[in-house]
C-alpha cells in the first residue's frame, strides 16, 4: 500500500450517481493513480458459450450497475475504498474470432495488469477466460486453489472437439498442473450433467462439491464451515459464475439452471472468507440482453464489492 490515502470514488454528494464516470463504483480508471492494490478490469469476450451468448457485454453492464454502491460496509465494518487503493484498469481488448489469439492475449493482459495492481478482479465474459487469468496467476503464485460457484462443474472435456470452452476451463487448468488439487471446490452444484461420470472425473481432477441443495438440507453454516475447512490458508482463487444464483436472482446469463442460491446466500458465503488469501477473483457470465431492471448487474456489483470488503478487512488486520 502506498503513503497517499487512496483516490476514491466520486463523491455522490456532489456530483449525482447517474453523471459520469462509467468505471465500476464510479471509482478512477488506474491511470489516474500511481499504483492500485487491486484493479478491476474487464474481458468482454464470450467466443466459448455453449448456449445463449452475450456475456461480451457483462463488464461494461456490471460498471452500469454498480454506480449505487456506498463506501462503507457494515458487517465487515470497513471502507473498502478508503482502505485500499481500487480503480478501474477498463477492458482487455481480445480476439472475439479465435478462440486461441483470446486466450493469449487475456493470459498477456493479465500479466501486464499485475505490474500495475496487486492484485485483479475480473469481469467477464464467459467462463473460458478463467484458464488463461489462472494460468497467468500461476507464473505468481503456483497452484492455487479454485473455489469455484457456479451451476455447472465446468471440468467437462470438450464441446463439439473443442477444448477451451466455457465449460472446460477447469479440466484444462487441472490437467495443466495450475490448480492446488487439494483444495478446489465448487459450491452451488445443481441440475442434469451429461453422465454419472461427469462427477467421477470431476473429483479426480481435485474438486470437491458443496451442492445448491446443501444449502437447503444442511444449511448455509454447515457450507460455509466446510468452505473454510478445503480452503484453509492456501492461496485461493474465487470464481463466480453468476448463474450460480437462482434465475430468479439473476435471469442475465447464458445457461440458467433452477434452483439456484439466493444472492444474500452468495454474499453472506464470500464474506465468509475473511481471514482467507484470495489472490484474484473473477465474476463471469452476466449477460445483459437477458436481464431486466438491473437484476443480474446489480447482484454482480454486490458481489464484487463483497470481495472487495473482505480484501479491505484482510489488509487491515
Ligand atoms: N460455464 C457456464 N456458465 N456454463 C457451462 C455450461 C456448459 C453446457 O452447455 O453444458
Ligand atoms: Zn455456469
Ligand atoms: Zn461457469
Amino acid at each position: 500500500m502506498s503513503e497517499q490515502p487512496p483516490v476514491g470514488p466520486v463523491d455522490a454528494s456532489q456530483v449525482p450517481r447517474y453523471c459520469g464516470p462509467a468505471t465500476f463504483a464510479r471509482l478512477p480508471e488506474i491511470r489516474d493513480v500511481d499504483h492500485a492494490d487491486i484493479a478491476i478490469v474487464g474481458v468482454p469476450f464470450d467466443s466459448g458459450v455453449s448456449y445463449r451468448p452475450g456475456a461480451r457485454f457483462g463488464p461494461s453492464h456490471i460498471r452500469a450497475s454498480s454506480k449505487l454502491l456506498r463506501p462503507f460496509h457494515p458487517p465487515l465494518g470497513v471502507s473498502p475504498f478508503a482502505t485500499l487503493q481500487v480503480a478501474d484498469a477498463g477492458d482487455i481488448a481480445v480476439n472475439p474470432f479465435s478462440l486461441d489469439e483470446a486466450i493469449t492475449g487475456i493470459e498477456r493482459g493479465a500479466d501486464a495488469l499485475r505490474e500495475r495492481a496487486d492484485r485483479a478482479i475480473t469481469l467477464g465474459g464467459d467462463h473460458t477466460i478463467a484458464l488463461p487469468l489462472l494460468r497467468s496467476l500461476h507464473r505468481r503464485h503456483g497452484p492455487v486453489s479454485v473455489l469455484h460457484f457456479d451451476a455447472h462443474l465446468d471440468t467437462w472435456n470438450t464441446y463439439f472437439g473443442a477444448p477451451y470452452t466455457h465449460g472446460t476451463p477447469f479440466r484444462r487448468a487441472s490437467e495443466e498442473g495450475l490448480l492446488d488439487p487439494e483444495g478446489c471446490l465448487h459450491m452451488g452444484i445443481r441440475g442434469p450433467l451429461y453422465d454419472a461420470a461427469d462427477l467421477t472425473d470431476d473429483k479426480a481432477l481435485g474438486f470437491a462439491i458443496i451442492r445448491a441443495d446443501d444449502y437447503e438440507t444442511d444449511g448455509l453454516p454447515a457450507a460455509v464451515e466446510r468452505m473454510r475447512a478445503r480452503l484453509g490458508d492456501r492461496p485461493v482463487y474465487v470464481s463466480i459464475d453468476i448463474d450460480v444464483l437462482d434465475p430468479s436472482m439473476a435471469p442475465g446469463t447464458g445457461t440458467p439452471e433452477a434452483g439456484g442460491l439466493t444472492s444474500r446466500e452468495l454474499l453472506h458465503t464470500l464474506r465468509a472468507l475473511v481471514g482467507c488469501n484470495v489472490v484474484g477473483a473473477d465474476v463471469v457470465e452476466v449477460a445483459p440482453s437477458y436481464d431486466h431492471a438491473e437484476i443480474t448487474g446489480i447482484a454482480a456489483s454486490h458481489v464484487v464489492y463483497e470481495l472487495l470488503a473482505v480484501l479491505a478487512r484482510n489488509a487491515a488486520a
